[in-house]
């Protein structure tokens, strides 16, 4: 079968076109971490806002690492699929959003100049939580190219999922070099991309009828709070139905606690149970039940929710994604690097929750399921990854609410935490996640 190139586009059905081609637009941003998310989230809205307004907004993405996705970007002429998994129904489209492709691991220098070039205007981070330290090559690359610009004016947006993302980030970028023309807008970000598999390539094949290592696989929904603070413009994201704010804090607090926090929930007790995906988790006997209790009973008192919505209706909405069976997103994917996840997912609900003198049962039945994931076996006895930056330093802490740097100061000498969290391990080693769900009143 053909591959999806510039010279395959006018064979395709136009429906699966892309609105603009590599090269239409000049380079505007760069994009830090190649990874899923950036292909089905970012590069979806910059080329819809391109399409709608126009601007050389096009995308240099950078692979930081492997160049497992970049090597058939290249051969592709940078373009690839994006599947849109609804239920039953799979459709694709091409994105044609992307400018070049760097190897940061391979060709640093290449990368640290393109930082600095004045032409890039934007720079955009997905390069997961764990890579959010003074001392991680990314970061270093990124403020040595930040640090040649000679104070051209640029935006630095962060678009992991972490608290205060914007925030984060000015902190370690700014600890090395002057802020002088630097802006860190903070983001919200939510689209379900799980990994790329054969199938993502078989179902992109078919629908394309070309052939396209490139292809990632999403959910329907997907949503981008911006705030609008960019030092040297930006794309027209808003015709691409992104929301400009000038505060993303509720809209991202309620998503990592209410969407990401539930998330871990089910990844934890899911893979104990044996569920080797989120919805197959979800549809374990009592866990849908529990899971809006974790949300209605620990997780609302602690959000102000953006106007217009509550955290109720927002946890049904998350439930329903998650339910979608065409995902196929691995519990164990959602599970891995749970010390650099966990902080912003579910122990601020938990801070929260006992410095306002109650004991959030839920939370500590998720913080209980982590403990029992990351000793490595299932409730069936089958082997579990621990797939964790801190792997070592888990593995040497008998007590793990004394893991310094993850768990807030206080929760280790907390006896009501620690009795609430002793009393769901007990249940758990003794009757396994199933039972314990299905017995719960
Ligand atoms: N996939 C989703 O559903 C989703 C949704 C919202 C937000 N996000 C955010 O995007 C991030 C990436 O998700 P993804 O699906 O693209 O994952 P991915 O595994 O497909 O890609 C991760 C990217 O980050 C890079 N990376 C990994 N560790 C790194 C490190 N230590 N230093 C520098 N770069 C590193 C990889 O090289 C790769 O380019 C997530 O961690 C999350 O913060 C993902
Ligand atoms: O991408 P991670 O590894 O930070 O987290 C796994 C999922 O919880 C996450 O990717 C969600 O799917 C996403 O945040 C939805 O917007």
């Amino acid at each position: 079968m053909a591959r999806l190139t510039r010279a395959a586009l006018p064979r395709l059905d136009p429906a699966v076109r892309p609105p603009v081609t590599p090269g239409d637009a000049s380079a505007g941003i760069l994009h830090l971490g190649l990874g899923a998310f950036h292909r089905a989230h970012q590069a979806v809205f910059t080329e819809a806002a391109m399409a709608a307004a126009g601007g050389d907004w096009g995308i240099v993405a950078v692979a930081p690492r492997s160049r497992s996705v970049l090597d058939p970007l290249l051969e592709q002429d940078l373009l690839f699929s994006v599947l849109t998994l609804d239920g039953a129904e799979t459709t694709a489209r091409v994105c044609g959003a992307l400018a070049g492709g760097l190897h940061a691991a391979g060709d640093p220098d290449a990368v640290a100049r393109r930082i600095a070039d004045p032409g890039i205007r934007v720079i955009t981070l997905t390069v997961t939580e764990k890579a959010y330290r003074p001392d991680s090559p990314v970061m270093r690359l990124l403020t040595r190219g930040l640090a040649a610009r000679g104070g051209a004016p640029v935006a630095v947006a962060s678009c992991d999922n972490l608290s205060g993302n914007g925030a984060r980030l000015r902190a370690l970028v700014t600890a090395e070099i002057p802020a002088d023309g630097l802006s860190f807008p903070g983001t919200m970000v939510d689209r379900i991309v799980p990994a790329s598999t054969e199938s993502t390539y078989a179902a992109a094949a078919n629908l394309l009828g070309v052939e396209d290592r490139a292809a990632v696989a999403a959910e329907p929904f997907t949503q981008w709070v911006i705030e609008d603070d960019f030092a040297a413009g930006r794309p027209a994201w808003e015709r691409a139905g992104a929301i400009l704010t000038d505060d993303a804090a509720p809209y991202e607090r309620m998503k990592l606690r209410a969407l990401n926090g539930v998330h871990s929930a089910l990844a934890y007790l899911g893979a104990l149970a044996g569920a080797p995906t989120i919805d197959r988790a979800l549809a374990l006997p009592g866990m849908r039940e529990t899971m809006e209790r974790f949300i209605e009973q620990d997780i609302a008192p602690t959000l102000q929710p953006p106007p217009g919505t509550t955290v109720e209706s927002y946890g049904q909405s998350v439930l329903h994604r998650f339910a979608n069976p065409a995902l196929g997103h691995r519990t164990l994917q959602v599970a891995m690097d749970g010390t650099q996840k966990l902080p912003q997912r579910l122990l601020g609900t938990i801070a929260d929750r006992r410095a306002a003198g109650a004991c959030p049962r839920y939370g500590a039945l998720v913080l209980a399921a982590w403990m029992r994931f990351v000793r490595g076996s299932a409730d069936d006895g089958s082997p579990l990854p621990l797939d964790d930056p801190l792997a070592d330093r888990i593995r040497a802490t008998p007590n793990l609410l004394e893991l310094d740097g993850v768990f807030p100061p206080g929760f280790a000498g907390d006896d009501e935490l620690r009795a609430q969290i002793a009393h769901w391990a007990r249940d758990l080693e003794r009757h396994g996640v199933a039972a314990t769900l299905k017995a719960l009143p």
